[in-house]
Order: C-alpha cells, then sequence, then structure tokens
C-alpha cells in the first residue's frame, strides 16, 4: 500500500498564544502575512542576522519582513519554515483588539 508521507492540502492552525510561547532560540516561531513559520534551524543562516528574528519570536513579524524589502528568492524561501497558519479567530482577535 502506497502512503503519502504527507498531505499537503491539510493546513494546520495555531493560536496566537500557541505562537507566543515558540519565542526563546530552543524554538523562534515568527508570524508574516497570518502564515505560522518555525525560523529555529535558519536563524543562523539569515542573511539579515538571528537578532532581529529573535526580536520578533513568538510575534508578528509581517511589518519588519516587508519594511526590509525582501527579494523574490527570500519570499520563495520561506515556505521551507511554514509550519501553518494563524487560526482566523487570532487573526480577528488581532485586528479588533
Ligand atoms: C522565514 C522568514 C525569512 C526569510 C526566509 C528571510 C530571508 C532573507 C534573505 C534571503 C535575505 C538576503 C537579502 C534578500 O534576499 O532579500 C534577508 C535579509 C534580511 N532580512 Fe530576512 N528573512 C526572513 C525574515 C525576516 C524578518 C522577520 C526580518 C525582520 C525582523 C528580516 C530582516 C532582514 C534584514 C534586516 C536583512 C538584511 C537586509 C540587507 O542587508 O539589505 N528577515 N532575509
Amino acid at each position: 500500500m502506497v502512503e503519502k508521507e504527507e498531505s499537503k492540502d491539510e493546513v494546520k492552525y495555531y493560536s496566537l498564544e500557541e505562537v507566543q510561547q515558540h519565542n526563546s532560540c530552543k524554538s523562534t516561531w515568527l508570524i508574516i502575512h497570518n502564515k505560522i513559520y518555525d525560523v529555529t534551524k535558519f536563524l543562523e543562516e539569515h542573511p539579515g542576522g538571528e537578532e532581529v528574528l529573535r526580536e520578533q519570536a513568538g510575534g508578528d513579524a509581517t511589518e519588519s519582513f516587508e519594511d526590509v524589502g525582501h527579494s523574490t528568492d527570500a519570499r520563495e524561501m520561506t515556505s521551507m519554515y511554514m509550519i501553518g497558519e494563524l487560526h482566523p479567530v487570532s487573526i480577528y482577535l488581532c485586528l479588533f483588539n
């Protein structure tokens, strides 16, 4: 029987609270455009340095990510670290609180 290694069409949703727990160098998650990225293994490789990513750890890095004006290559690279999306309820709460 052939089994799929992973199902690409299944989106994993995380709440803002879950993302906020991953704010250390042991586990560093970021939100960019409502998508969640685990950049723990990328910290040392990031051309813009580790520090800028750490500053945003556990939170929404969309504005700083866009302010830098990342290249198309950098944008494509983000998909390697995407682990899921921000839960719609968290998006709603972020917008209206
Ligand atoms: C998964 C997320 C990210 C990826 C894959 C990524 C990737 C990259 C890459 C490939 C570069 C080299 C320049 C380019 O190609 O544009 C770069 C530069 C840089 N990045 Fe990121 N980046 C990410 C997130 C962030 C975030 C959240 C910030 C800000 C908090 C940031 C700040 C910077 C800075 C300051 C530079 C240096 C720009 C320069 O020297 O001109 N990056 N990044």
